[in-house]
């Protein structure tokens, strides 16, 4: 008996045939999504380092570039409320769908025990998922690219550092982006440096 023609064996809607589809798609073909990472709590380099660390363990992904580390100014809170930021930005190459790399986001953030009060509050790790391939969507669990990103300098300068060339699907070149905000409060820490796994 060719499958088809089992009686026992229901119709599958299209859209569980796309997701399957895509997630095949995915599995066999990598792909480059880019992360924000961010930390005023703490040792913040060492906890970037670690962050970089464990997106590297992650089945799935590998960390293809790690930005150079700039300190900045909180941004979206009272200047002076909160202490200054280190902020990096990796590149990764993944067969983890949108969603599941979000997740592996959240158990990153978990691990570095970030807890979650305040909007913009202080934090000792944020991991955000700039873009992942050239995907555009508004669902607000995962808006991407990630709708802030664009009017960040502490996104855009190290991301500009690994990727001159980079666009940010739907906003247009991340050069042209950075030249449109202001770098004021965005400064590189050339005496430090995260180190790319090996
Ligand atoms: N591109 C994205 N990257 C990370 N989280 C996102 C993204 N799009 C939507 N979200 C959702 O935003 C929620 C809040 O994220 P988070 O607590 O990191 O915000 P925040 O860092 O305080 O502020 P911001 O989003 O401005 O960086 C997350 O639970 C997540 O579901
Ligand atoms: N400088 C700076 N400011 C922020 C940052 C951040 O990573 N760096 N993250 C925020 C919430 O994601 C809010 N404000």
């Amino acid at each position: 008996m060719t499958p088809h023609s089992d009686p026992t064996v229901q119709p599958v809607p299209t859209s569980v045939v796309e997701q399957v589809d895509a997630a095949d798609t995915t599995l066999s073909n990598p792909q480059r999504a880019v992360i924000s990472l961010g930390s005023n709590l703490g040792n913040r380099l060492e906890t970037l380092q670690g962050a970089v660390d464990a997106l590297e363990d992650t089945p799935g992904l590998r960390v293809k570039a790690v930005s150079p580390v700039y300190e900045t100014e909180p941004w979206g809170v009272e200047p002076g409320s909160q202490p200054s930021y280190f902020n990096a930005v990796v590149v990764v190459k993944t067969t983890l769908p949108p969603d599941s790399l979000l997740e592996r986001a959240h158990a990153v953030e978990e691990a570095f025990h970030r807890v979650r009060d305040e909007r913009w509050g202080p934090r000792t790790i944020d991991v955000d998922i700039v873009a992942y391939a050239d995907v555009v969507s508004d669902d607000p669990v995962l808006t991407l690219p990630h709708p802030r990103a664009h009017e960040r300098a502490f996104v855009l300068a190290p991301w500009y550092d690994v990727e001159p060339e980079a666009q940010l699907a739907g906003r247009g070149p991340v050069a042209e982006l950075l030249a449109g905000v202001t770098r004021e409060g965005v400064a590189p820490r050339v005496d430090l440096e995260l180190r790319l796994p090996e």
